[in-house]
Parts: C-alpha cells; structure tokens; sequence
C-alpha cells in the first residue's frame, strides 16, 4: 500500500486533576480522558523524494517542522532509518475540522494518525503500547490519541489505564473562533496562582493513582452519564475562566439551558462542552445557546462520545 487515510478522533476532558509539581517540570497530573466524534481526516502517502510534505487545509495551522504530523513523521523517520530510506518520503494531508489551540488535542491526535500510518506505510508492525511510546515523545496527550475510547491518565497525561468506553453520551462543543488558549500558559498560571498548595512533591504518583477509585470512575464504570455529568472538574478552569470572560458567560449559558447533564471546559481551553442524555436534546441547546449568545464568532458542534482513538479509513 503507498496510501492510508485515517480518521483522527478530538478528545475532551471529563476530569483534570492538577496533583503537583514534577521535577522534570510538568505537572503530574489525574485525568479522565474521552474520544468524540469530531475528527480530523489524516492522509498520509509515501513519495520519491526523501522529504517530508504536509498541507492542511486550515490556515492557522503550519504545515513545517512546528506541526505535530511533521514531528511524527521525523520521529518514525529517525527510529527507523532503514524503512524510510526503503519506502521514500512522507507526505501528509491534514483535512482539519477539529478547532485549533482549543483544549481538544487537535495536534496531538494528527501526530497519533501519523504514528499509525507510516506504521502501516512502513509495514513496521508496532504494537500498540510501542506506538504509544514513540507519542509519549511528542507530547503529554499522543499516547491517548493513539488508543482513545475512554482512559485514567496519570504522570504527563501519558500513562494510560483503560475504562470501559462509553459510548452515546451526547456532546455539544462551544468554541469562539478567534480565541485561542496556550496550553503552557495554563500550567504556568496556574503554578503561579495555585503552587504554594502543592509544594510537597512526594508521592505524587500515588496521589494522582487515588483518581482509580474516584466518585467519577465509579460513575465511568457505571456508564451513569448523568452521575459522570455530576463529577465533571477541571483545575485549569481557575486560571482560565477569569482571563477569558467569554468562555465563563459560555459556561454559564450552557449550565442554564434544560436538558444539560452537566458542563465544563475541556483541558486548557477555550472550548466549552456540555454532555446530554440524547442527540435531540443536545440539537435543541445548540439551538438555544446560539439564540442567547449572538456573535458570528462562535462556532458550536453536537457530536457524543466514541470508543475508538484512530481508525484507518482507506488503503490504495
Ligand atoms: C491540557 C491538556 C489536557 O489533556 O490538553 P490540551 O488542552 O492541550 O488539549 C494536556 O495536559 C496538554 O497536553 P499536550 O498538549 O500534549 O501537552 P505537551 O505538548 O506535552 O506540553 C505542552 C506544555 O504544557 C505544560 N504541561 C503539559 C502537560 C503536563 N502534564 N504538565 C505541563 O506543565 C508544559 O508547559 C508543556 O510545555
Ligand atoms: N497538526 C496540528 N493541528 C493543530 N495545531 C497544530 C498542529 N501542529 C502544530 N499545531 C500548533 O499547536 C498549537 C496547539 O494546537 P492544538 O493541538 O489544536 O491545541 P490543544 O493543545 O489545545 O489541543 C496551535 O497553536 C497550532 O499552531
């Protein structure tokens, strides 16, 4: 095969827990991590020349070695000199539908698609936990790309122990345009804010493994979509919300419409998303939310809950 399209899965946050300061400067962090529908289509080819290509169709997003896609691509190409100097070059298309610096791994889940294809391109044969590995590298959130469906992630965000996947939770996704949140910036706020609460770094792996036997988890294992709805929580919420008043009013419109089980924004932000029982219900707020807040910059998305991360499509 010299052609593989994939579809790259957004993910959302249900729970993100801040447990401390790691010494190698990231955050050890508790998270529940969930795959939806809303996803990126990932192209990837090989070709003559021994370069790596990438075109999106999204015009903030760069399409040099500051793409996520294109690190991956660099990366498979470095571990595995021989297969590229046998297969050629890369070239990688990236359809984005997936809003950009909007706290849904949008990059990260690109790099996972990559990592998968040039597996397969390369007929390299890598088991899932070497894939999720070599995305460990990348970045906190590839390793869940790569595997999606529903996950505890503890350490970075890079260690992964699987849930039972929930499937059919509806969504609607709130995003303004033109508001874009860093993910460094967040963390480092938040050190800066909160820090003095967590100066002990002992046992932080233990505190953040405490998240397995949760209220959320148990409400996870429940497949309870209200009970998890109930359990929603995101620390980075409180350096977030008061710098962007937007996504508070967002927030707060979305916590006032009937039907919603819960709502919260999702990782660094800005995206805001609320959880519903049915499709129906989720449509109808949609509606209602874009009636209260009228402003073109808003974009808003119904999708649900999925039990897959990435996902070939097609081979030629
Ligand atoms: C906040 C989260 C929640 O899922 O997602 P997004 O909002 O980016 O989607 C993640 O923790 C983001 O994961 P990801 O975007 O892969 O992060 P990385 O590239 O590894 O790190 C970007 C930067 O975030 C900070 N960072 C990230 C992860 C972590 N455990 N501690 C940190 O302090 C560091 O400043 C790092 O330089
Ligand atoms: N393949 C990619 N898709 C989206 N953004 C990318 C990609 N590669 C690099 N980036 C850059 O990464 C930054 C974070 O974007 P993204 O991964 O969508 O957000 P988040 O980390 O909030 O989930 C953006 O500023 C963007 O320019």
């Amino acid at each position: 095969m010299r052609s593989y399209s994939l579809i790259a899965p957004a993910k959302i946050n249900l729970y993100l827990e801040i447990i401390g300061n790691r010494p190698d400067g990231y955050h050890e962090l508790a998270m529940i991590l969930q795959s939806i529908g809303l996803a990126d289509q990932i192209d990837v080819h090989s070709i003559s020349t021994d370069s790596i290509r990438v075109h999106c169709n999204h015009p903030q997003v760069p399409t040099d070695k500051s793409n996520l896609a294109y690190r991956a691509a660099e990366l498979m190409a470095m571990q595995f000199p021989e297969a590229f100097a046998q297969y050629g070059g890369v070239e990688i298309s990236i359809n984005k539908q997936i809003p950009v610096a909007a706290g849904l791994a949008g990059g990260s889940t690109n790099a996972a698609a990559v990592l998968v294809g040039i597996d397969l391109l390369w007929k390299l044969g890598l088991t899932q936990p070497e894939l999720e590995e070599l995305g460990g590298t990348l970045g906190s959130d590839v390793p869940f790309c790569v595997a999606g469906g529903t996950a505890i992630a503890t350490g970075r965000g890079d260690q992964l122990s699987p849930l039972p996947s929930l499937d059919n939770i509806y969504i609607v996704l709130g995003k303004y345009r033109s508001l874009e949140v860093s993910t460094p910036w967040a963390y480092k706020t938040y050190r800066e804010q909160f820090g003095d609460s967590y100066r002990d770094s002992d046992n932080l792996a233990a505190r953040a493994n405490a998240v397995h036997s949760g209220a959320i988890v148990k409400a996870v294992l429940d497949k309870d979509a209200g009970e998890i709805a109930q359990k929603l929580h995101n620390d980075l919420e409180r350096v977030v919300l008061p710098a962007y008043p937007q996504v508070l009013q967002l927030r707060e419109v979305f916590a006032n419409q009937e039907g919603v089980l819960g709502t919260m924004m999702s990782g660094s932000g800005p995206t805001v998303f609320a959880l519903f029982e049915s499709q129906q219900q989720a449509e109808l707020v949609l509606l209602q939310v874009r009636e209260a807040i009228i402003d073109k910059d808003l974009e808003l998305f119904v999708t649900r809950t999925i039990t897959h991360g990435i996902k070939v499509v097609s081979s030629v």
